[in-house]
C-alpha cells in the first residue's frame, strides 16, 4: 500500500487517543475524522484540540479531513476505524451502504455489543454490511485513553484472521509509547473485551459496597475463569487467557482509577440508580449495555456465569446490590 488513508468514526476519548497514536506514528498516512458534533468540529479546526475529551491532546489533521459528513470521510480511505460506543453504532452508520464500505478494511476499536442485534461488531459488520471476515481487524488490549494522552507505555493487540492485515495495521499504531502484538482470534478478543466491562462493573459495585482488595482479587480470579469458559464455548480454539488482550484488559479495567465501567459500578454499589450514575458520568460505560446483551447471547451457550448474572440482576431486575453480591460470594472460590 502506498500511503495509507485511515478514517476515524467517533469523537470520544478512545477515538481521540487513537488519532494521537496514528499521528505520532512515523509512517506517512492521511487521517480523516468523522464526528457527529459540529461545535466540536469547529473547535478542532480552530484550536486543534477536542474540547470534550482528552483536551490536552494536540490534533494535527488538516481541517478539510474533519467533518460530520460520513460518506465524504469514507470515500477516499483504505481503513475505517469504528470507535463509537456500540449502543450508538447503528445510529452513527445511518445512511452508510455496503457499497460505501466495499473493499475497505474495517477496524473495530469498540468494546461492546450492538443492542437489539446482540452481535459483536465483527459479526454485525459481516451480516449488515457484507464485510468479508478476512477484512475485519480488531484493536484490543489494556489501554486507557487517558494514559495514551500522557504517553504512558501501553500494549495493544491487533487481531485479524488475515494476519498480514493485522501486521500492516499495527505498523500504523506503534509509537514510542505504544507497542503492538498480533493475533488471529477476532472473536475471542472481541468477546473478552465485552466481558471485562461487565466484570469491571461488578468490581465497582463491590468496591462501592465496601468490599476490600482481598475480595476484589477473588472476584477477578473468578472473572477470568468465567471469561475463559464463555470465549471457549463461543469460539473454541487454543488460546492463552493470560495474554494481555484477555486477562490484561480485565485487570486494568477492574483496578484502574480511569475505568468508566468500574466508576459506574462503584456508583451503583453506593446506591445511585442506573440513570443517576449515567448522568454523573460524561462518558459511556459499555458494561451496562453489554450486561443485557450477554444475558440474551448466553441463553444459546448456557455457560455458567455467576458474576455476569449477578450484575444483570442488579442493573436490569433492580435487585439489591447488597443481596446479589452476598449471594455471589457463596459461589466464588
Ligand atoms: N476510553 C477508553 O479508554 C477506551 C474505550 N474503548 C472503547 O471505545 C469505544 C468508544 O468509547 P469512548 O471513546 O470511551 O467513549 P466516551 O465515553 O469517551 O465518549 C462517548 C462517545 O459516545 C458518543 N455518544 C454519546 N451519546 C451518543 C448518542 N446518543 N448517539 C451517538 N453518539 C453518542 C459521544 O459523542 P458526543 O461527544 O458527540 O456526545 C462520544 O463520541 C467504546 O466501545 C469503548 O469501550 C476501548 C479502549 C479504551
Ligand atoms: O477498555 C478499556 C481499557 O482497556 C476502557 O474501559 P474502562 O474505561 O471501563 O476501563
Amino acid at each position: 500500500m502506498m500511503r495509507p488513508k485511515v478514517a476515524m468514526i467517533g469523537g470520544g476519548s478512545w477515538a481521540t487517543a487513537v488519532i494521537k497514536m496514528l499521528s505520532d506514528n512515523l509512517t506517512e498516512k492521511d487521517i480523516y475524522w468523522w464526528l457527529r458534533d459540529t461545535e466540536v468540529i469547529e473547535h478542532l479546526k480552530k484550536y486543534k484540540h477536542n474540547p470534550k475529551y482528552l483536551s490536552s491532546v494536540e490534533i494535527r489533521i488538516p481541517e478539510s479531513h474533519i467533518s460530520d459528513q460520513l460518506p465524504a470521510i469514507l470515500e477516499p480511505v483504505d481503513y475505517v476505524i469504528l470507535n463509537v460506543p456500540a449502543a450508538f453504532l447503528k445510529e452513527s452508520l445511518r445512511g452508510v451502504t455496503p457499497e460505501m464500505l466495499a473493499g475497505k478494511k474495517i477496524v473495530s476499536a469498540i468494546k461492546g455489543i450492538v443492542p437489539d442485534e446482540n452481535q459483536i461488531i465483527g459479526e454485525f459488520m459481516q451480516e449488515k454490511y457484507g464485510i468479508p471476515k478476512e477484512d475485519l481487524i480488531v484493536i484490543s488490549g489494556p489501554c486507557h485513553a487517558e494514559e495514551v494522552a500522557l504517553e504512558k507505555l501501553s500494549y495493544l493487540t491487533i487481531s485479524s484472521v488475515t494476519l498480514e492485515y493485522a501486521v500492516e495495521f499495527s505498523k500504523l499504531l506503534n509509537t514510542r509509547y505504544i507497542k503492538t502484538n498480533v493475533s488471529d482470534d477476532i472473536y475471542g478478543t472481541e468477546y473478552a473485551a465485552v466481558l471485562k466491562n461487565i466484570y469491571a462493573v461488578a468490581s465497582g459495585i463491590c468496591h462501592g459496597l465496601g468490599y476490600g482488595d482481598n475480595f476484589q482479587a477473588v472476584l477477578i480470579s473468578n472473572a477470568v475463569r468465567e471469561m475463559k469458559d464463555f470465549v471457549d464455548a463461543v469460539h473454541p480454539i487454543d488460546r492463552d487467557i493470560k495474554e494481555s488482550a484477555y486477562l490484561g484488559d480485565l485487570l486494568v479495567t477492574a483496578y484502574s482509577q480511569f475505568s468508566r465501567n468500574r466508576t459506574f459500578g462503584n456508583m451503583i454499589g453506593k446506591g445511585y440508580t442506573v440513570k443517576s450514575a449515567q448522568l454523573e458520568m460524561n462518558m459511556i460505560a459499555e458494561g451496562y449495555y453489554a450486561t443485557a446483551c450477554m444475558h440474551v447471547i448466553n441463553k444459546k451457550y448456557k455457560v455458567d456465569m455467576p458474576i455476569s448474572r449477578a450484575v444483570y440482576a442488579i442493573l436490569y431486575e433492580k435487585n439489591s446490590p447488597q443481596i446479589e453480591m452476598r449471594l455471589l460470594t457463596e459461589k466464588l472460590i
